[in-house]
């Protein structure tokens, strides 16, 4: 493991509205077990900064991650959010500071999406009015239309659609902290990426502090600014960047742990808004496909994208499409081969495949298009990408009281004992 020290990571940048959370020598042992499910752990998470836990199952993760919000109490040691001690607080003032995404959502069935995402707002007072408002705004947020989904059940939306509106309502009342539990880990591959990239958009716009479990190592490396790998008891293996574990697994257990392809998953190192994005033409439905077809034409351009009135794509038109059609239609091709900007290139590769496409679509922060990105502009960004590696910054601390090297945080100095 690279040597933790207080590091200079933990500088909130921006617009950050999320807390710096300090674990101190945390310790959490079950009634009748011997060994702790959690072993002495210090792990600092900067404010605003996406920090996955990986690590095999039974190693201690949801036990790590709900000590954060005291959904499990701690047997020793601190919670510090944003410099307050918050292990004494009553659990649930805490916990309406906190948000928190599970599985599937986590919906209450017999309430509607508005109901459910009004959840924590109405417990602090909040106003109908100011509800209402914030209803549609985090709807607006997680891309779902306020209008055709606030009054629908959960039973009436789709799995992806359910975990965004799981999200919506964990960021109702504003909080500085998001927890996430395998948020992702009930959906099919597409909406999963989908999701993914949604969560990042809506992260560059809140800048939360979020801590996310997961089972999937490549997940962790294109949601995590840092990545905390575990052993048994919670035993930090490495806590660095993604770009710094693929590039030095601390030992033996993280390369097992981050598999064969490590080469590839250079590919997920690097995402689509990093890259220089083709422009296109790009029309609206009711125009003359006659004069769309001499735009592109005249721009040396193979199709034309058609946007809907927030700027969002519905389709693509070629030549031969354009030349046979009279008024642009406002279909909306559910096959359009789209990413996201935050998507990684690995993700725009395969939805290239999918599609069997030369090109995709990315679309921005709610579904807006942004651009188009090609196979050859990936080919070219994962070989600069390969040429470049960041090896700057320091990593946050993260170490374990326990068996491993102990480091005296106040000295920063290394003394090599076990505790
Ligand atoms: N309520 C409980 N009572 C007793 N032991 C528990 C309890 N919850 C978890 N454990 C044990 O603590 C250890 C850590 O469990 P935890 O659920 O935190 O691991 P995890 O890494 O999240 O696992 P997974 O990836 O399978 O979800 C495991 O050995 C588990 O069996």
């Amino acid at each position: 493991m690279s040597d933790p020290k207080i590091s200079s990571t933990s500088e909130p940048s921006g617009n950050v509205t999320g807390a710096s959370i300090m674990l101190e020598e945390v310790t959490k042992t079950y009634p009748g077990q011997k060994k702790s499910a959690v072993g002495g752990l210090t792990l600092e998470i900067p404010a605003g900064s996406i920090v996955m836990f990986v690590g095999p199952s039974g190693c201690g993760k949801t036990t790590t991650l709900k000590m954060i919000n005291r959904l499990i109490e701690p047997t020793s040691g601190q919670i510090v959010i944003n410099g307050e001690d918050v292990t004494g607080m009553n659990g649930d003032e805490l916990r309406r500071r906190i948000g928190y995404v599970i599985q599937a959502g986590g919906l209450f069935p017999h309430m509607t999406v508005a109901t459910n995402i009004a959840m924590v707002p109405k417990m602090l007072g909040w106003s109908k009015e100011k509800i209402a408002a914030r209803v549609d705004e985090l709807l607006e947020l997680v891309s779902l239309d306020p209008e055709l989904y606030r009054d629908r059940f959960p039973k009436e939306l789709s799995g992806g659609q359910q975990q965004r509106v799981g999200v919506a309502r964990a960021l109702a009342a504003d909080p500085p902290v998001l927890l996430m539990d395998e948020p992702f880990g009930a959906v099919d591959p597409i909406t999963r990426q989908r999701l993914q990239d949604e969560l990042l958009n809506i992260q560059s716009e809140v800048q939360k502090t979020i801590v996310c479990v997961t089972h999937d190592f490549d997940e962790a490396v294109k949601l995590g600014d840092w990545i905390a790998i575990f052993n048994e008891g919670a035993q930090l293996e490495q806590y660095d960047s993604p770009e710094r574990i693929l590039a030095n697994p601390a030992s033996e257990f993280v390369e097992n742990f981050i598999g064969s392809g490590a080469g590839l998953k250079q590919l997920t190192l690097t995402r689509v808004n990093e890259v220089e994005l083709l422009g296109t033409v790009t029309t609206t439905p009711g125009k003359r496909a006659s004069d769309v077809l001499s735009q592109i034409q005249g721009a040396g351009r193979k199709f034309a994208v058609v946007l809907d009135s927030r700027g969002r794509p519905l389709r693509r038109l070629d030549r031969r499409q354009l030349s046979r059609a009279e008024i642009i239609e406002g279909t909306y091709d559910p096959d359009l081969p789209v990413v996201g900007e935050q998507a990684t290139l690995n993700d725009a590769l395969d939805t290239m495949l999918v599609a069997s496409a030369e090109s995709a679509i990315v679309t921005g922060p709610r579904d807006v298009f942004k651009g188009l990105i090609t196979v050859q502009t990936v080919m070219e960004a994962i070989a600069a990408a390969n040429a470049s590696m960041d090896q700057d910054h320091e990593a946050p601390v993260g170490l374990n009281s326990g068996a491993i090297n102990v480091v005296d945080i106040e000295q920063g100095s290394s003394s090599g004992e076990s505790a």
